[in-house]
Parts: structure tokens; C-alpha cells; sequence
């Protein structure tokens, strides 16, 4: 069911035109991962979510109620901001039971959802503690039980990690998802972090001076990313980007690249004759020690373990840098590199951008399986 939904909302301040005709969805229990770069507009969409600002044009619908006009503490919006925004002179109980109290509702009702959403969030054992007595950890996980604790039926999350360690960070990760289909919610994680967006969102939206370059789910912003930054940020090793002109030759469509021809499937014909940035992810590219039809000399130059997969850097005769990955236990034959080693590359799985703006010409025919 579509709980959270934006139809052709605009904002402007002065002569800067922050939003203009932005739509979505968001279905309950589904979580909108937000990223992109500073000043793009996540902060001002969730405040215009909020009703802590109103949008100069369009709507905003829960569950299919216009919202308009109504004001914060009416909207059924919970928030939790990167910054805690605890009140300092109330415990962790109180808090959390802020909300509760505010609506007038009874006592015994509120000691009964703090102490759920408490144990929930793993934080029932500080609930007496100040903020100044918390950890960034639990002060996080106060806020956001905060926000769960009236049952929203819309969540905001504006960087909650941000200010909590590695590891902790890495934990409430892992817990989040959990978390976030308990609320049957729809929420809005805004993130800076690219790997944050793929794995809590269900759907991620890159939103760049006002404009959502892309909403998908995260798979299909992996393999058919709409610009060559999109393709660039979401993918850790980054995705190998070379200037290319693709042509028709008697073969058929080729690409020249490492100083040799490689074929190029049909469905990449839009490129032909253009100034294009082929991209090849890691994952595309296949190293040996053994010489083979269609592979290429390369320099191995360092071998990176990184769980279970190891990230090959390579540069071929003319200086050209590469990087594939391959399991860990397939790297050990590469021992710490430095050596000549065989390339061949997946040119079916590759994507191409335009050169001039980025914007992307060609996708591998279907969605493939987000990658290890
Ligand atoms: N009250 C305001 N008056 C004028 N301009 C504003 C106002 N609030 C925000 N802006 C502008 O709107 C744009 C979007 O701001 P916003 O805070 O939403 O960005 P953001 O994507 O959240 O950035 P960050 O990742 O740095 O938090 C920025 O260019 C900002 O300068």
C-alpha cells in the first residue's frame, strides 16, 4: 500500500529553484535510502515531509490524505535527526515518552510503549541515564525510539549514523532493516554514505540540485545506472571508466580499447561514431596467468584482500590503470603482484556514457544480480 506519496511538489528560495514538479512513492514497510551531494535538497524534502515547511506547488499524501496545511505534530511523521536533538534535561524514559505526553496520553500506556520500543532498540537498561550520560550509541538509539515510539505511519531519518562510530554504525546497519519493517512504516533514510543507501534502502534515490537523477531499487541503479556518477559512486572498487568510440566494422560493432578491438553487443548501436566513456565493473574483468585467445598483457601491480574478494590493480604497456576483483582464494595464485599476468574483459556487461554529459547511451540488455 502506498503510504507516502509526493505529487508535483515545487519550492524556490528567491531566485534559487530548489524543487520543481518532484514525485514519488513510498510503500509501507519500505524505506527510501536518500543520497547525493551537499546542498542537493534531502534536507529541505524531509522538512517539507514534516510540514515544518510548507512547498510553494503540489502535494503531499499519507495514505492518500493531502497534508497540507497540517502542521507537524499532526501528521504522523516521526523524525530523527543526525544531531539527536535530545532535550538535555529529561532522562532517556522521558525522552522517548515526549511525544506520548504531549498527545495527553495516560501514564501507565506510556511506561508500556517506552518499555517496548525500549527493548526493542536494545536501550532498556539506560532509560533512567541523562543524555549527557549516554553513549553517541545510545543517545542515537534514543532518538530514533523517539521517533518510533507514536507508531508513525511516516519516518524520517536524516543521517542517524553519521555521528556513531565504525562499529556501531555497522551494527545498527545490520539492525535497521529489522527495525524499519517492525515500524511498517514508510521511511526516508537520508545518507551520505553510498554502501549505506544500498543496503538499507528497498529503493534509492539520488537527488541533485532538486531533481531526482534516479529512484530505483538498488540493483538496478547498480547495473543501469542512469550517469556515469551515479555508476561511479555506487560501486566499491569503482567502476574502470576509458574514452572509446564505439564503430561498425565488418565484424560489427566494436569498441578499440587497450589498444585492441573488442566486440560490443548489438543493443549498444545508439553509441556508434559517438565520444563515449565505456564503463567496466571489477567484477567484469578476468585475470589469469595463461595467455588465451582475446586476452590482453597486463602488469599486475597490487593485490588488496577485501573479505571475499580481492581487488586487482593493473596498467598495461602504455600506463593504463585497471582494476578487477576475483574471490580471495582465486588471488592467492597472484601472490603480492608484480608480475605479468592475462586480461580479458566482459564487454556484454559493460555500460557506456556519453562524454561530454555524462548521461548514460548504452545498458546491458537486463538487470543483472547485484554483485558480491
Ligand atoms: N531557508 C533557506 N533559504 C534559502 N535557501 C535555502 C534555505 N534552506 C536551504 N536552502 C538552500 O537549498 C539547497 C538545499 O539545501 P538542503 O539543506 O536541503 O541540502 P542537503 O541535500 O540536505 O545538503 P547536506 O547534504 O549538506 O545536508 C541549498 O542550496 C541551500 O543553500
Amino acid at each position: 500500500m502506498t503510504r507516502l506519496e509526493i505529487r508535483n511538489l515545487s519550492k524556490s528560495f528567491g531566485s534559487l529553484r530548489l524543487f520543481h514538479d518532484v514525485g514519488f512513492a513510498v510503500a509501507a514497510g519500505e524505506t527510501l535510502a536518500l543520497a547525493g551531494p551537499s546542498g542537493g535538497g534531502k534536507t529541505i524534502l524531509l522538512r517539507l515531509i514534516a510540514g515544518i515547511m510548507e512547498p510553494d506547488e503540489g502535494s503531499i499524501l499519507i495514505d492518500g490524505k493531502d497534508v497540507g496545511g497540517v502542521g507537524p505534530e499532526a501528521r504522523d511523521v516521526g523524525v530523527a535527526f543526525q544531531n539527536f536533538a535530545l532535550y538535555p534535561h529529561m532522562t532517556a524514559f522521558e525522552n522517548i515518552a515526549s511525544p506520548l505526553r504531549a498527545r495527553g496520553t495516560e501514564t501507565a500506556r506510556v511506561k508500556e510503549r517506552v518499555t517496548e520500543v525500549a527493548a526493542l532498540l536494545k536501550i532498556d537498561h539506560v532509560l533512567e541515564n541523562q543524555p549527557r550520560e549516554l553513549s553517541n550509541g545510545q543517545k542515537q538509539r534514543t532518538a530514533l525510539a523517539r521517533a518510533l515510539i507514536r507508531r508513525p505511519k511516516v519516518l524520517l531519518l536524516d543521517d542517524p549514523l553519521r555521528n556513531v562510530d565504525a562499529k556501531l554504525r555497522y551494527e545498527m546497519r545490520l539492525e535497521l532493516p529489522r527495525l524499519l519493517a517492525v515500524a511498517d512504516c514508510a521511511a526516508i533514510y537520508v545518507t551520505q554514505d553510498y554502501r549505506e543507501a544500498m543496503g538499507l534502502g528497498d529503493l534509492v534515490g539520488i537527488l541533485r540540485a532538486g531533481r531526482f537523477e534516479q529512484i530505483a531499487p538498488p540493483a538496478e541503479i547498480y547495473t543501469r545506472p542512469r550517469s556515469v556518477e551515479i555508476a561511479r559512486l555506487f560501486g566499491d572498487p569503482t567502476i574502470n571508466l576509458l574514452p572509446c568510440r564505439p564503430e561498425r566494422t565488418a565484424e560489427g560493432l566494436q569498441v578499440e580499447i587497450f589498444g585492441r578491438p573488442m566486440p560490443l553487443p548489438l543493443h549498444f548501436a545508439a553509441a556508434e561514431g559517438r565520444d563515449c566513456l565505456i564503463g567496466v565493473r571489477p567484477e567484469h574483468v578476468s585475470v589469469g596467468l595463461q595467455n588465451g585467445p582475446g586476452s590482453l598483457p597486463f602488469e599486475l601491480n597490487a593485490v588488496t584482500p577485501l573479505n571475499v574478494r580481492a581487488v586487482l590493480f593493473l596498467r598495461d604497456a602504455a600506463g593504463t590503470e585497471l582494476l578487477a576483483t576475483c574471490p580471495e582464494d582465486d588471488a592467492l595464485a597472484f601472490g603480492r603482484g608484480h608480475h605479468r599476468v592475462f586480461v580479458t574483459i566482459d564487454t556484454s556487461r559493460a555500460l557506456l556514457f556519453d562524454r561530454e554529459n555524462g548521461q548514460t547511451l548504452a545498458l546491458p540488455a537486463a538487470a543483472q544480480p547485484l554483485a558480491a
